[in-house]
C-alpha cells in the first residue's frame, strides 16, 4: 500500500500545472513529474510532430516507463495535458485546473502559440474536454476542478491540496 499519495495536476496547456507542481512539490515534498520531459527525455514517442510543434507520444513507452519510475509506489504530482491512460490504481487524485478563455489567449499567446493551436487549446478549455476525459476515467470522488485564474488561486489551491494530503495521510495512520 501506498504511503504517500500519486496526484495527476492536468488541464489544457497554459492553464497553470507547472506552477501548480512546482509550488505543491516545495510545501509536500511530492516529487513533481513532469511527463512533456520524460516523453522527451526517455523518448516515449514515434517522432515530432512539425505541424503543432510537439512529440508523438507513444502511450506504451510512457507507461513503461513510468512503471520503472516506480510511480505505483506514491509520492508523484503527474503533470501533463491528459490524463485517461494511467491505471486507475496509480492514482490518488485528479485536480483539474480551469482558466477563464481571454486568460488562457493571453497566456498562450505570450508563448507565441501558432493560431491553430491557440484556437484549439481555447476550443478544448470552453468545451471541458480535460475535466469530460477525467470524470470519464476516475471515480468522481477523486475528481477535483480547481479554477486557476489569479495568483491568489494558486494559493487558495495549494493550500486545499495540503489539507487533502494531510488528511489522505492520517485515513492511512488511523
Ligand atoms: N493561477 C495563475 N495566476 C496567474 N498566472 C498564472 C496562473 N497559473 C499559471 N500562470 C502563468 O501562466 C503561464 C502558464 O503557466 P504554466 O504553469 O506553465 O501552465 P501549464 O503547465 O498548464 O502549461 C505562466 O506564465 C504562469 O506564470
Amino acid at each position: 500500500m501506498r504511503t504517500s499519495p500519486n496526484i495527476i495536476v492536468t488541464g489544457t496547456p497554459g492553464v497553470g500545472k507547472t506552477t501548480h507542481c512546482e509550488e505543491i512539490a516545495r510545501r509536500t515534498g511530492l516529487k513533481h513529474l513532469a511527463i512533456n520531459q520524460i516523453v522527451k527525455d526517455r523518448e516515449c514517442h514515434d517522432g515530432w510532430d512539425e505541424e503543432y510543434s510537439s512529440w508523438i507520444v507513444n502511450e506504451d513507452k510512457l507507461l513503461d516507463a513510468l512503471e520503472d519510475d516506480t510511480i505505483p509506489e506514491g509520492g508523484y504530482l503527474i503533470d501533463w495535458h491528459a490524463c485517461d491512460l494511467f491505471p486507475e490504481s496509480w492514482i490518488d487524485l485528479v485536480i483539474v485546473l480551469r482558466v477563464d478563455s481571454s486568460t488562457l489567449y493571453d497566456r498562450l499567446t505570450e508563448r507565441k502559440y501558432s493560431e491553430k493551436k491557440l484556437q484549439e487549446n481555447l476550443d478544448s478549455e470552453i468545451m471541458e474536454v480535460l475535466l469530460s476525459e477525467a470524470r470519464e476515467a476516475y471515480a468522481e470522488e477523486i475528481v477535483v476542478e480547481l479554477t486557476s485564474n489569479t495568483a491568489d488561486e494558486v494559493e487558495s489551491n495549494v493550500a486545499r491540496i495540503e489539507s487533502w494530503l494531510e488528511q489522505w495521510k492520517k485515513d492511512r495512520t488511523g
